[in-house]
C-alpha cells in the first residue's frame, strides 16, 4: 500500500503527457510498468504450481484476485487479508519482483499483460492460468472512469476520444481485441481457464466452484457460499478503503453489467459492434462473451 501511495504522490507532480510511454508500440504507465520491469520479465521463472491470474484491465482482476486469495487461504473463519499476493512486475508489487523466487509455493501471481509478454516459462511449465474477460463496452466505460480517477494513468480528454482510442486499441496495456485474439489461441490449453465477468455476476458461487476445482482446491459447499457472500460487489466496495486505501472507491465503482448504455452513442455502439464482428465473430471467446446479450441495446 505504501508503494501505491508513493506512486500516486509522484504521479501528481507529473505532466499528463509524461505518464505513459510505448514499449514495442504498446502504451504502458511509466510508474507501474517501467521498461526495466518489462525487460526483467524475460528472466522470470514460473513454477508449475503457481496460481496465475490474468485479466485485461477493468475486466474483474481485483475481484478474482480476492476470490483466489480466499480460496487459497486456510478456512479459519477469520477475515482473510489480501497479503502475500505477488504481481508480475507490470502491476503494483506487494514485494519487489526480485524476491519472487523466495516466495513459498503456491504463489498467487497476477498481471494485465498480453500473453506474448508473459514469460514463456509459464507456458512451457503449463502453469495454470485463470483468464478473466468482460464485454468490451463495459470494459471501455470502466477503463475511461479509471483513467480519470487514477492519477498514475493519463486522464482521458473526453469520452468520445477515449472510446475511439479504446476501439482502436490505443490504451495502456494494449488493444482489448489483441488480447482477446491472443487468448483465443490458448482457449483449449489444459492449463487455461477463461471465465467472464458476466458469468460471475450471473452465478458467483458456480464460478468460484469451477475456479477452485481448476486449481485443485477442495472446498466444501459452505466454504464456497461464504467466499461468494464475501465477494459480492457491495461487500467488497464496503471494505475497499481497508483493502485498497484511497483507490478503493475508484476501483470499486459500479460493478454492473450494462453501464455502457449510459455512455455510448448509437454511432459509438455501432463502431464497437463492427470491431467485435471484425475481430471476434466466430471465435470461441467471442461466443463466451455473449455479445448479443450484453452489448446490444
Ligand atoms: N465484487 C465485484 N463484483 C462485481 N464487479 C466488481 C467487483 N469487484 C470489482 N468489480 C468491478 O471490476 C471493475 C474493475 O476491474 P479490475 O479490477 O480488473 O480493474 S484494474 O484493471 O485491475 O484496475 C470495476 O468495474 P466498474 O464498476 O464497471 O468500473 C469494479 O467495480
Amino acid at each position: 500500500m505504501n508503494r501505491v501511495k508513493a506512486m500516486m504522490d509522484q504521479s501528481k507532480t507529473m505532466k499528463e503527457e509524461d505518464k505513459l510511454y510505448r514499449y514495442n508500440g504498446v502504451l504502458f504507465p511509466v510508474l507501474i510498468s517501467p521498461e526495466e520491469n518489462l525487460r526483467a520479465l524475460e528472466n522470470m521463472e514460473a513454477r508449475d504450481n503457481d496460481v496465475m491470474l490474468v485479466a485485461y484491465p477493468k475486466c474483474g482482476f481485483n475481484w478474482m484476485l480476492s476470490v483466489l486469495h480466499k480460496i487459497m487461504s486456510p478456512p479459519t473463519g477469520e477475515k482473510v487479508e489480501c497479503v502475500g499476493t505477488h504481481f508480475l512486475p507490470t502491476c503494483v508489487s506487494a514485494i519487489p519482483s526480485q524476491t519472487l523466487p523466495q516466495v513459498p509455493a503456491p504463489r498467487l501471481l497476477g498481471t494485465h499483460l498480453h500473453p506474448d509478454i508473459i514469460p514463456p516459462s509459464f507456458f512451457n511449465k503449463k502453469t495454470k492460468m485463470l483468464v478473466v474477460f468482460r464485454n468490451p463496452k463495459d470494459t471501455a466505460v470502466s477503463y475511461y472512469h479509471f483513467s480519470n480517477g487514477n492519477p498514475i494513468l493519463a486522464a482521458a480528454e473526453s469520452w468520445d476520444k477515449y472510446c475511439a482510442d479504446f476501439i482502436n486499441g490505443d490504451v495502456p496495456w494494449g488493444s482489448y481485441f489483441d488480447h482477446a485474439l491472443a487468448w483465443e489461441k490458448h482457449i483449449d490449453d489444459c492449463n487455461m481457464m477463461i471465465i467472464t465477468y458476466e458469468d460471475l455476476k450471473e452465478d458467483l458461487r458456480g464460478g468460484i466452484r469451477k475456479v477452485a476445482e481448476f486449481f485443485g482446491f477442495d472446498l466444501t459447499n459452505t466454504r464456497i457460499a461464504t467466499i461468494a457472500e464475501d465477494s459480492t460487489f457491495s461487500v467488497m466496495k464496503k471494505g475497499s478503503k481497508d483493502s485498497h486505501g484511497k483507490m478503493g472507491h475508484v476501483l470499486f465503482r459500479k460493478g454492473e453489467i450494462g453501464d455502457w448504455r449510459n455512455h455510448f452513442s448509437q454511432a459509438q455502439s455501432e463502431q464497437m459492434d463492427a470491431a467485435f464482428e471484425k475481430h471476434l465473430a466466430g471465435t470461441k471467446l467471442g461466443s463466451k462473451l455473449k455479445y448479443d446479450i450484453y452489448c446490444k441495446w
